[in-house]
């Protein structure tokens, strides 16, 4: 709870306010009773029938109280919504601006679900306790005190054995409180496999379907779905087990209450007025413990989630920044990897003992079977990862000691699964950088081959819908390179980027890379030979390792697992590869 209360500190003054507010507007409530017993005691039995001025004054009096009342309390509330909403707001903000420059590595850890359900459903429960804690946090106590105060001046008596009922409810309280906190983690973990399942299942909806894999879908869904019905169903048992009993040990109260309560009206010693407020001081007091109890259970929930969210926020950053800025120097490589090795996990070499040479403005051409390690060498050149052991560098520079976003605005990418934006084809290209002009634009389109966009109705301006549903995946192919060489990147990584393309295509953008961007560095990272058999170097990787290097014609002639790709992939790609 230190964490949030620490957030709050930033709203001191409202939460000043309104807990001033929120004491006057308590105190109106614990007075009614009081004028109550006051107007059936003293004022009734004193006035006639024609002289009730009295009685209509405290009447308006009593009518005023509870108007005061509903102001403040109104007021009050509100600010605890202010308070609550931007407490929250900051520190969601605080959560997304850690979780961007987390490491690709400690996302893997935590888990994108988990992140997500973290900023989503725990700092949910960190606003609703933080309402909670100013609106009934401050009410409650002040019920719960305030009653206890009236009751003894109206009854001392009557008051102790109240009183004696407290420390029972206290420690039922306390006990399931406490009792909440690691069930309520258990339900976040379980809510975050749920949306994990989900996750997984929207993104991947044409293939579940296409794999008839529905029903096993649905069966795993429900799965997930019932643990976290068990979870909660578990939290809310022990949970709920407090209401009935505080209930009863408070009725049993309240029974002793009205016997004794009657035994000193008879000896009058007490009288019915008194009785009267001092059973609704009991409900009040009840009531006040029930919020309290409740209080504590949102606040279990609420410091499970600050808990999770304390988590993300400790790690450390383990890629450090350099502060470098990149430098072209021409007879130094471009990209050099010297004996890198490479692990995910640190249970097993991911990339082992990787070296090659690229000088600027070359084309290097990574071929290999899928889970070979072509996209993790592309992972450690963006310096998503870091190797283990081994260097690597661009231009003489070890890339530890470039400053990353400078490294990375050299590099124009196109992953596998890349993201659209839900916005126009313009946007998707100029991606937010305004350095980029229309005819930057244009320039990357036609590169790009991406003359479909000139055939659409609002051509440029035309809506991506999200993930680009309403585009072809060789369409997307194609804006994707389009936004990457827009940048005019130093170095250019298509990760099997024109995998969607006929091979027409293919070769034209090709073409057009190498007239329109020659002093550009390209990386093609690709599954069939005619895509980089123009490289400079070509590297032929398998379970993480270079089994082969060297150009089209060498490899050809010198190693035998090359030839062999090149007899698996024979057909369309043979007549192109011979046409040209
Ligand atoms: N984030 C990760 N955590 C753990 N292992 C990973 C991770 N990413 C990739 N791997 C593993 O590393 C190996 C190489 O993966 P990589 O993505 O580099 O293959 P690839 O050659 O690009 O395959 P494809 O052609 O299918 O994209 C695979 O065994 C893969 O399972």
């Amino acid at each position: 709870m230190q964490f949030i209360f620490n957030k709050m500190e930033k709203y001191k003054k409202k939460v000043i306010g309104l807990l001033i507010f929120k004491v006057i507007g308590t105190l109106t409530d614990l007075a009614i009773p009081y004028l109550t017993a006051y107007m059936i005691d003293q004022l009734i039995p004193t006035s006639s029938k024609d002289d009730i001025t009295k009685i209509i004054l405290l009447g308006i009096l009593m009518l005023l109280v509870v108007l005061f009342g509903w102001f403040f309390n109104m007021k009050a509330n509100r600010m605890a919504e202010y308070v609550a909403a931007y407490t929250v707001r900051d520190i969601r903000y605080e959560l997304f601006s850690k979780i961007e420059t987390l490491s690709a590595k400690q996302v893997d850890e935590l888990t994108q679900t988990s992140l997500i359900s973290r900023m989503t459903t725990d700092t949910y429960n960190i606003y609703s306790a933080v309402g909670s804690i100013q609106r009934l946090g401050v009410r409650a106590p002040i019920l719960f005190i305030g009653g206890i105060v009236v009751s003894f001046f109206l009854d001392w008596v009557l008051a102790l054995i109240m009183v004696a009922m407290i420390p029972f409810i206290m420690y039922f309280s306390l006990r399931t409180s406490k009792m909440g906190r690691p069930l309520y983690t258990d339900i976040q973990v379980k809510v975050d496999k749920l949306i994990r399942t989900l996750r997984e299942n929207i993104t991947g909806a044409r293939v579940v379907k296409a794999l008839s894999m529905v029903e096993h879908e649905n069966y795993k869904f429900d799965l997930n779905n019932k643990e976290v019905v068990e979870s909660e169903l578990k939290a809310t048992k022990s949970m709920s087990k407090i209401r009935p009993l505080v209930d009863v040990i408070m009725n049993l109260g309240l029974v002793v209450v009205l016997i004794i309560g009657a035994y000193r009206v008879f000896n009058s010693q007490t009288k019915v007025g008194e009785i009267l407020a001092f059973v609704t001081y009991f409900t009040i007091i009840l009531n006040a413990t029930m919020s309290l109890t409740r209080v504590f259970i949102q606040m279990s929930k609420a410091t499970a989630s600050s808990l999770r969210i304390i988590e993300v926020l400790d790690f450390k950053t383990d890629m450090k920044n350099g502060n470098m800025e990149v430098f072209e120097v021409n007879e130094t490589p471009h990209i050099e990897f010297s004996h890198v090795y490479f692990s995910y996990n640190q249970k097993g070499d991911h990339l082992e003992d990787i070296n090659f040479k690229l000088y600027k403005g070359q084309t290097l051409g990574i071929l290999g079977a899928t889970g070979s390690g072509k996209t993790t060498i592309i992972n450690l050149i963006m310096r998503f990862y870091d190797p283990y052991q081994g260097e690597i560098k661009m231009f003489g520079k070890n890339l530890k000691d470039l400053d990353l976003s400078a490294l990375r605005k050299s590099i124009g990418l196109v992953l596998q699964t890349d993201l659209i934006l839900s916005d126009t084809i313009y946007e998707n290209i100029q991606f937010s950088r305004k350095d980029i002009l229309p005819e930057d634009i244009e320039l990357a389109k036609t590169i790009a081959q991406a003359n479909f966009i000139d055939e659409m109705p609002e051509k440029n301006y035309e809506k991506m819908t999200q993930r680009g549903t309403n585009i072809s995946g060789g369409q997307k192919q194609r804006l994707l390179i389009a936004r990457a060489v827009a940048g005019k990147p130093k170095l250019l990584i298509l990760d099997d980027a024109s995998s969607a393309l006929d091979y027409q295509t293919d070769m034209n953008m090709r073409l057009s890379l190498k007239e329109h961007l020659s002093e550009t560095t390209k990386i093609i990272v690709a599954q069939r030979i005619s895509s980089i058999k123009e490289a400079d170097l070509i590297l032929v990787i398998e379970d993480g390792k270079i089994i082969a290097s060297g150009t089209h014609e060498t490899l050809e002639q010198t190693s035998e697992q090359y030839q062999n790709i090149i007899k698996h992939q024979l057909g369309g790609e043979l007549n192109e590869s011979t046409n040209h």
